[in-house]
């Protein structure tokens, strides 16, 4: 017999986690987690090293199963779906994604080749459509005129930037960000969260969920957030209920002291 489809009130559901965990050599990486993120939500995933933020991403981005529960992406099931039809759907952006393009690619070649799933040249393949759309993205993340540079002499700041505009060319309805910030300096980390608060105000952007070890880089227009400890969830839910002093403490094992500056957080230790 055919499993029933979702019900029709999950329609708006991008990702629904129940009961999952995920558990190599041993190691519960994640556990008991129910999470689910709906169309117009932002997220951003806060917790200490070996939490298991990027295990989570990755079950996000279909790149894992889990080992018990159900994940839903899309509507779809992981594990009755094809995942390379889905995966198109998702936006993606990690260290270990930029590792591998090759530091002599063009940037528009970055961008553009992920509207064909692969990295490297393909040029003859890309019609002008796909050309325009990769221009444009550059232009949004506002580096257009490096279109023609090659990756590898792009700073790390400019290479987190033409990995946000190659996430989005394929149109996804939800953006994964695993540490867009991390290994950025002060100037290049603000640039960033100010690109990110914007792309979270616009109605048109995808669902996102933004990985992050800091609180002072959740960008405004971030709506909600899930903190991790241990593969298990603390506390998940709007952003002003979960980032507190204590959740924080809790979350990191400190006891820190949260303050708020506009939309902007900062933490430190009491
Ligand atoms: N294949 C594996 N076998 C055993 N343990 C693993 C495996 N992969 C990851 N882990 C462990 O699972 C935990 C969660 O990893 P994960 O990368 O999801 O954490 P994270 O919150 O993203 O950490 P960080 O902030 O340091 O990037 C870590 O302790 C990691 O060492």
């Amino acid at each position: 017999m055919s499993e029933p489809s979702l019900p029709s009130d999950l329609d708006d559901l991008v990702v629904r986690m129940s009961g999952v965990g995920v558990r190599r050599s041993g190691n519960d990486l994640l556990a008991d987690l129910d999470w689910s993120v709906e169309l117009d939500e932002r997220w951003v995933v806060l917790g200490p090293n070996g939490a298991g933020k990027t295990t989570l991403l990755r079950l996000a981005a279909a790149e894992l199963h889990p080992t018990a529960g159900t994940v839903d992406l899309l509507g779809d099931r992981i594990g009755r779906v094809n995942i390379f039809d889905l995966r198109p759907r998702i936006g993606f952006t990690s260290a270990a994604i930029a590792q591998r393009i090759p530091g002599d690619e063009l940037v528009e070649d970055v961008v553009v080749s992920a509207g064909y799933a692969v990295m490297g040249r393909w040029r003859e393949a890309y019609d002008n459509l796909d050309l325009n759309r990769a221009a444009e993205l550059l232009g949004t993340l506002g580096i257009a005129h490096m279109a023609k540079r090659t990756f590898g002499t792009l700073s790390e700041g400019e290479r987190k930037r033409v990995l946000i505009a190659r996430s989005l060319m394929t149109d996804p309805e939800l953006l994964l960000l695993d540490e867009p910030a991390a290994g950025l300096d002060l100037g290049g980390r603000e640039d960033l969260v100010a690109r990110l608060s914007d792309l979270a105000m616009d109605p048109d952007a995808p669902a996102m969920v933004l990985v992050t070890h800091h609180v002072e880089e959740i960008p405004p227009g971030f709506t909600h957030a899930l903190l991790l400890r241990d593969g298990h969830a603390v506390v998940g839910g709007l952003m002003d209920d979960v980032i507190t002093s204590e959740n924080l403490s809790k979350t990191f094992d400190q006891d820190l002291v949260l303050q708020r500056s506009g939309e902007r957080f900062f933490a430190r230790r009491r």
